[in-house]
């Protein structure tokens, strides 16, 4: 007897490995768009889930930013629905801003925004282990090659974790044609790039998404036309790769970490224990206890970090440092404490 077409199977093992630690019975929700990525994970989630014994839904965010949202989402829910998803869950949300929007990130990453919280959301109405996401390895190419043109770190180019808390992105070692042809084989017929067409004019005005489809549409064919199509493999591998080494250096500078502690709150660190550690561990202790006392991720930057480490390896009795979220550091007899806003750092420095 025939199996399925290749690229079907390819996309049903995926979700299978990725789903592997799941007991029957669990739930997961696919995050479909729509698109020809998100519909051919739900096609494939619908097949695997049934054997498997996992109940598969799925949920669609209308992002509500260009007219027709509603419509391109309703027949993103029928599909998944046809497909025997269940339950099926449609979320409108609101885009801080609203077309033209202003946010520190623009519109695109306040739609981004909007929606992982749609789908957190989702994930907790109907107590899902998982929520899956279409990104495929085409779309980890593009990221890598945005990040490192910006200049990055290793933990930037890792780019998107297979896994990440409630998220998983089972395709990420597939490619777009791969998903193109589940949904030909499966007859679904895909909305037009959703993402695109339903921002329309709120997202010219977002450098980021300009920048990434200057990427899809000329960065990318120009390197393959020039160094081949192996290209595309080899930068989302290197995402894999620098994952890896990540993960490593992660662990080693939370051990780092650990060590330095002398009192948690608010913490305190030793900073000779920090100035002996090679600085790579050292700037990743340094943002993880930054973090820690609580500044907030997104806002936390190279300027900072530098300023931290002037207080361990550089400190001549310079004052105490201002980062995100109102956390105040300060070095005083040899230590390094971090105080979170509204707490009283006390005295001078050492
Ligand atoms: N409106 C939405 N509702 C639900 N999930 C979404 C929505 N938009 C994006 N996603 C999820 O995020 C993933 C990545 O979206 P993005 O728009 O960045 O990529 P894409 O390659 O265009 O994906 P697709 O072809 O599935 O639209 C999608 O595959 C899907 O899982």
């Amino acid at each position: 007897m025939a199996g399925p077409p290749p690229d079907v199977a390819a996309a049903r093992s995926a979700v299978r490995t990725v789903l592997g630690d799941l007991p029957p019975g669990a739930r997961v929700l696919v995050a479909c768009s729509g698109g020809a990525d998100s519909l051919a994970l739900a096609a494939a989630t619908a097949f695997v889930a049934a054997r498997e014994g996992w109940q598969a839904g799925a949920v669609v965010v209308d992002h509500k930013l260009a007219p027709g949202s509603g419509e391109v989402a309703a027949r993103a829910a029928a599909q998944c629905r046809d497909l025997g998803l269940d339950p099926v869950l449609v979320r409108a949300v609101d885009v801080r801003g609203g077309p033209g929007g202003t946010g520190a990130g623009g519109p695109e990453a306040a739609a981004r925004s909007a929606r992982y919280d749609a789908l957190a959301e989702a994930a907790t109405a109907v107590g899902a282990a998982a929520v899956l996401l279409g990104h495929t390895l085409d779309d980890q190419a593009e990221t890598v090659l945005l990040r490192l043109a910006r200049g990055s770190g290793i933990r930037s180019l890792a780019a998107m974790a297979p896994v990440r808390g409630l998220l998983r992105r089972p395709f990420l070692g597939l490619r777009r044609e791969q998903t193109e042809a589940v949904c030909r084989a499966a007859g679904l017929e895909p909305a037009r790039d959703p993402g695109n067409a339903a921002d329309g004019p709120w997202r010219a005005a977002d450098g980021s998404a300009l920048r990434r489809a200057a990427v899809r549409e000329r960065a990318l064919p120009a390197l393959v036309a020039a160094l081949g199509p192996g290209v595309v493999p080899a930068l989302a591998r290197t995402a894999e790769q620098l994952r890896r080494d990540g993960d490593l250096l992660d662990a080693q500078a939370g051990a780092l970490l650990d060590g330095a502690v002398v009192a948690a709150a608010p913490l305190t660190l030793d900073a000779a224990t920090l100035a002996a550690a090679h600085p790579a561990l050292r700037s990743r202790a340094l943002r993880t206890a930054a973090l820690r006392a609580g500044a907030p991720p997104g806002a936390l930057a190279a300027v900072h970090l530098d300023a931290l480490e002037a207080l361990v390896t550089g400190f001549h009795g310079q004052g105490a440092v201002q980062l995100p979220g109102g956390v105040e550091a300060r070095r005083r007899c040899g230590r390094l404490a971090l105080h979170p806003a509204g707490t009283p750092p006390g005295g001078g420095t050492e």
